[in-house]
């Protein structure tokens, strides 16, 4: 993308198709580097990467398995967050501001870079380099500054799934719950929404809920890898009615779903949780690319709660496929291609061989809408971003850990004004001055238009940074060290020379040059999704085991973790409601003792009613024993089906076909 101007980049919203997939292939790392790792990964910009597979055959000889697969766009390791951003993310604000839900979704495995994309790679104030939801964020409040979205406002929430529950990131990681309503919405109740003014205040509450996501109880559900974190930042009018939403999920690394058979349980129970969340995913996905009546959304509390996004014409999505470009992740690359591909099979007359970009980059379509603007919402919050946050965390007295949180220099406010951050684009903008409300509303029933949704977006503040494309990608990396840097250097050149060379893929030329390999005759291998078959034992999330009778396991697997997840959640709030009765019991007991005592009470009578209290509260402890009982059986279930299952597959790879049977 170097060169490319602003104004080249710019995709219209209104043109973007329902489903984008793309893919995103990170560079070699500094320890992959050291370990002389092959790289085997080839982007062919726009649309086809390439995966060298190396194979044994049963004489020990070793092969290449080419494998093609075409996507919408492809990435190669030389683009940098802020060319992605322009490319994949920046149309989907287009889209936000023409009251659109649009998604952004990362899959990958464990390291592939997902979070660099959404959060950008680690580092301090100065030095920044921001990832997709502040670059996002940035376009958000430069378009929020148009007369016509004086009467909008914007709001962020931040939480996570883990093992099938949701935490509030903004309210100390508290658990709270997906409600459906009678309007078959479903809504997160108690789930922190903070509003928000600025990219400044944004910053600040994606740092403290990222800071809360780092600091839970157990070793196992700080694991981000293994939790969905889901970014929604929303535009309401100020009547609260919602506009538009974006949502960004960084998903567990797609590894984790062969957990699910695991020797530890949590560790069973949250990659059950997690390869059934990406399998339902994949299928709502699927539904929306092609505009199927129904969505099967109920398939995991993940799908659950994007059930909005899924619906509806005005949906937008955009799959981001992270790999890495190794040997040694070569296997859990082919996965996630393989589940990006299945996500939108891409149709033929799509499969562009030429350079051209499948989107329209620039639209003169200028497609309006109507918006009723209403009177000022009476109940608009004072309060926002971190403030309105600690504010209402001191109100509901939550744990001192969450109120007390050290700012770190790098956030604190002040430290933030647009021309300090020191990240590319903020700053750098044209000055856009808002007009008072009693102006803007005599503008009439407008919100922004397609064309100066253009022009802004164009001009914007984060298209500064493309002047600093060489100093982002250097920064892009893992130890920001000199060496890295020249092999970044490297790798862009690299990269760089093997588009020039490859309009048409050789397959001669483009192997790797190492002396183990040796290569197969390219018969089959012309054609797209080779070997495509899921394999149970990877951590793809899988669809069919090869086998009826470990399909019927899996099944039964899937059934009876859905069981269990959902007695744990009985079992806490039985014993809440348990605890609250109990109480209620304890004073009326009390009261019944202090009556007893007064002179010519009825004993009698305070036997009968003591009696009543304590059967009740009998009924209650049996009650829960009970389903303590049947939690223990299920678990022992679990644990039984889930070594039979692993027993099977592991008699079944022992009986697994010959290589050269293929
Ligand atoms: N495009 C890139 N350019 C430079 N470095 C990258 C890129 N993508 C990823 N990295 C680096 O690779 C390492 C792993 O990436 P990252 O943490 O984003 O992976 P992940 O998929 O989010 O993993 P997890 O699931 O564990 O959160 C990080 O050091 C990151 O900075």
């Amino acid at each position: 993308m170097e060169g490319a101007s602003q104004a080249d980049s710019y995709i219209d919203g209104s043109k973007l198709p329902k489903i984008r997939v793309v893919v995103r292939k990170r560079p070699m790392s500094q320890k992959e580097i050291n370990k002389n790792e092959q790289d085997v990964v080839e982007c062919f910009e726009p649309q086809t990467v390439v995966v060298k597979e190396l194979k044994e055959k049963v004489d020990l000889t070793k092969y290449i398995e080419e494998h093609h697969f075409v996507f919408d766009q492809v990435f190669d390791e030389a683009i940098s967050n802020q060319d992605f951003y322009v490319q994949v993310v920046q149309p989907l604000v287009s889209a936000l501001f023409l009251g659109s839900k649009v998604t952004c979704f990362a899959y990958g495995q464990t390291g592939s870079g997902k979070t660099h994309t959404m959060m950008g790679p680690p580092g301090d104030s100065e030095h920044k380099i921001p990832g997709m939801y502040l670059l996002a964020a940035n376009d958000i409040f430069a378009l929020m500054e148009d007369d016509s979205m004086s009467d909008f406002s914007v709001y962020i929430s931040f939480y996570e799934i883990y093992c099938g529950k949701l935490y509030d990131l903004l309210n100390g990681r508290k658990l709270v719950h997906a409600r459906e309503n009678a309007s078959q919405k479903v809504k997160i109740m108690g789930l922190t929404e903070a509003q928000i003014t600025s990219v400044e205040e944004t910053m600040e509450v994606i740092d403290f809920g990222l800071s809360s996501r780092t600091t839970g109880t157990t070793a196992m559900n700080s694991d981000s890898s293994r939790s969905h974190a889901v970014l929604q930042i929303a535009i309401k009018q100020d009547n609260g009615k919602l506009f538009g939403k974006m949502s960004f999920i960084d998903l567990a690394g797609s590894e984790r779903g062969a957990d699910a058979f695991d020797s530890k349980k949590e560790t069973r129970m949250d990659g059950a949780e997690i390869n059934k969340s990406l399998l339902a995913l994949k299928e709502c996905i699927r539904a929306l690319d092609q505009s199927k009546k129904h969505t099967p959304f109920r398939g995991s509390k993940l799908t659950m709660v994007l059930k909005d996004s899924f619906q509806g014409n005005k949906c937008k999505t955009v799959m981001v496929a992270n790999i890495g470009p190794t040997i040694s992740c070569c296997e859990h690359t082919l996965n996630t291609l393989r589940y990006a591909d299945r996500v939108k099979e891409l149709k033929k007359e799509n499969r562009d061989t030429s350079n051209s970009l499948m989107l329209p980059r620039q639209s003169n379509n200028s497609k309006k809408y109507e918006l009723k603007r209403k009177n000022s919402f009476e109940g608009k919050k004072k309060l926002t971003g971190m403030a309105a946050i600690q504010n209402n965390m001191e109100n509901k007295k939550i744990s001192k850990t969450n109120s007390s949180r050290p700012q770190t220099a790098a956030y604190t406010k002040g430290n933030l004004s647009r021309a300090k951050t020191g990240i590319p684009g903020i700053g750098g903008g044209p000055t856009l001055t808002k007009k008072p409300k009693s102006e803007s509303s005599n503008a009439g029933l407008k919100g922004v238009n397609q064309n100066r949704i253009h022009q802004l977006l164009q001009n914007n503040p984060s298209g500064a940074a493309a002047t600093m494309n060489k100093k982002i990608v250097h920064q892009d990396n893992f130890e920001n060290d000199i060496d890295v840097e020249r092999r970044l250097d490297a790798n862009i050149e690299n990269a760089h020379r093997m588009r020039k060379e490859s309009n048409t893929i050789d397959t001669e030329s483009s192997m790797p040059k190492h002396s183990m390999y040796q290569q197969e005759p390219a018969s089959s291998q012309q054609d797209y999704y080779i070997d495509d078959e899921p394999l149970l034992e990877t951590g793809m999330p899988t669809e069919e085991p090869v086998d009826s009778d470990l399909q019927d396991l899996k099944m039964n697997h899937d059934k009876l973790v859905d069981l269990i997840l959902k007695e744990e959640d009985d079992l806490i709030s039985d014993h809440h409601k348990f605890i609250e009765n109990t109480i209620n019991s304890v004073k009326e007991q009390e009261k019944l003792r202090h009556e007893v005592n007064l002179p010519g009470s009825d004993v009698e009578d305070y036997i009968i009613n003591l009696d009543r209290l304590l059967l009740t509260m009998q009924n209650g402890i049996s009650s829960i024993r009970n389903n303590i009982s049947s939690f223990h059986t299920h678990i022992k279930q679990e644990k039984d089906l889930s070594s039979k299952f692993y027993t099977m597959q592991m008699e079944q790879a022992d009986v697994a076909p010959d290589l050269d049977d293929y």
